[in-house]
């Protein structure tokens, strides 16, 4: 048998049907729905009078617009269009009989951190949902796309996705990460390195030591921003570590299924000699801490660089450059490190799991933000904020004068009311710096939580770095 690639495996057994120009019906496993993308889908299937083909393979939970305060409870706190959709999704949820994690639920959270947590997600699946950060699941060795909202119709009323094959595309990270350096820099450094436009047409699998010594909560990291960098998805090769954080999960597998379910992943890796149409390998010890300076995910450097000139560019980066300079307020020559913040974000289906409120964490501990920044802490879920409650992160924030929020996409994207002023400029832990993104005239630099806290401490982007050294 010719050798074939994780992905070429789960595609393989997922094809329902292949037509003669090579367009494929696949299987699909798990569908995941969120509020904003699947009101017209449920009226589509109401209009012609279909049921969920397969309700309980059929997961939703409000996220994009649910207030992370803690009166949410009081509908007021939401606009008149959060209102609407959150109510559509509570309805359709009850009336085509579906798994729902409603706001008032402790499970409730962001789609992408929910359907791990409870083990809907596991490898060798096919993951949809209707949300280009659906990417996140690969990192199970699923193989998971963002889909439209007529594609969310076609998978309820089906339970399968028409899509024709991408290309296969190696990303390896060889070697170890240094310290203070996260899977957030990995996967804003591999976007650095290929453009946004890089992986376009491809399904990237990332692997490499630096890959396999990540936490299943950081593979999810650097797949979620698979998107980012263009690609349809993004895998990691399931391993013990990923056995062991779905073993005992809800909805994971018991008894000899878990048995079965474990010997079929163990077979889920890419064969010796299996080709790739595009391969990128960066060293693992070359990675700083890195912090966008710009409007696109592309547009990183790290902390220890200045701010860009266009003149360094070329073709039409040369005047995206100068755009994005004048919308975001810096000058070429600046050094990154001297960039004043407003606001500090920790949160997002990037890095709101538990293990980026622990690094978060260790940096803030007896230590206060700097007066005057507003800084939140919007766990991924009511079990990741109940969680890091238990292990005492919550007072360290807390005492550090950070917010303490509930679970929800929050400042991620203007869609709630957590929300930047025009000009006031954020270190964000998400994964999107666009014009707008977290409100208009908003300017966002990304970075990973540890980064976020440094910020949150000093006022100005910081290396990491340097804060970690004052508490050895
Ligand atoms: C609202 C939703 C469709 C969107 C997405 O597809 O990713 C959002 O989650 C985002 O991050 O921009
Ligand atoms: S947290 Fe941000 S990126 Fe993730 S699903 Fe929500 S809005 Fe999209």
């Amino acid at each position: 048998m010719t050798a074939r690639t994780l992905y070429d495996k789960i595609w393989d057994d997922h094809v329902v049907h292949q037509a003669d120009d090579g367009t494929c019906l696949l299987y699909i496993d798990r569908h995941l729905v969120h509020e904003v993308t699947s009101p017209q889908a449920f009226e589509g299937l109401r209009m012609s009078n279909r049921k969920v083909r397969a309700p309980e393979k059929t997961i939703a939970v409000p996220d994009h617009n649910v207030p992370t305060t803690l009166d949410r409870a009081n509908a007021a706190t939401m606009t008149e269009d959060s209102r609407i959709q959150v109510a559509a999704l509570d309805q359709n949820a009850r009336d085509f009989g579906i798994n729902y994690y409603p706001v008032s639920d402790v499970r409730q959270g962001i789609v992408h951190i929910v359907g791990p947590e409870q083990g809907w997600t596991l490898p060798g699946m096919t993951v949809v949902c209707g949300d280009s950060h659906t990417a996140t699941h690969g990192a199970f060795g699923a193989l998971a796309h963002g889909i439209g909202t007529s594609e969310v119709e076609h998978v309820l009323a089906t339970q399968t996705l028409i899509q024709r094959k991408g290309k296969n595309m190696k990303v390896e990270i060889t070697g170890s990460l240094r310290p203070g350096v996260t899977a957030k820099d990995i996967t804003m450094a591999v976007i650095g390195e290929t453009g946004t436009g890089g992986g376009t047409g491809y399904v990237i699998e990332y692997c490499g030591q630096a890959i396999r010594e990540l936490s299943m909560e950081g593979r999810m990291t650097v797949c979620n921003m698979a998107i980012e960098g263009g690609a349809r998805a993004g895998l990691i090769a399931p391993d013990e570590k990923t056995f062991a954080y779905c073993m005992g999960r809800p909805h994971a597998p018991k008894g000899a299924a878990w048995e079965a379910a474990v010997a079929y992943w163990k077979t889920l890796f890419t064969d010796e000699g299996a080709h790739f149409d595009k391969v990128v390998t960066i060293k693992g010890e070359d990675i700083a801490p890195l912090v966008t300076w710009g409007t696109s995910p592309e547009d990183v450097l790290p902390i220890t660089a200045v701010v860009p000139s266009p003149s360094d560019f070329t073709g039409g980066k040369v005047e995206a450059v100068q755009r994005a300079l004048d919308y975001m307020g810096l000058v070429p020559g600046q050094k990154l490190s001297d960039i004043k913040i407003d606001t500090v974000f920790i949160g997002s289906c990037t890095n709101g799991r538990i293990e980026d409120l622990r690094a978060a964490a260790a940096i803030l501990k007896g230590k206060k933000k700097k007066d005057g920044i507003r800084a939140m802490v919007v766990p991924g879920s009511g079990l990741v904020r109940a969680q890091a409650e238990e292990e005492g992160l919550a007072q360290i924030f807390i005492d550090a004068g950070f917010e303490w929020r509930l679970a929800g996409c929050s400042m991620c994207l203007a869609m709630n009311p957590d929300q930047l002023a025009p000009g006031e400029r954020c270190a964000a832990t998400s994964n999107r710096n666009f014009e707008g993104r977290q409100g208009r005239g908003g300017r966002t630099h990304l970075l990973s939580p540890g980064m976020a806290a440094a910020a949150a401490i000093t006022g100005h982007l910081t290396d990491v770095r340097e804060l970690m050294a004052e508490t050895v």
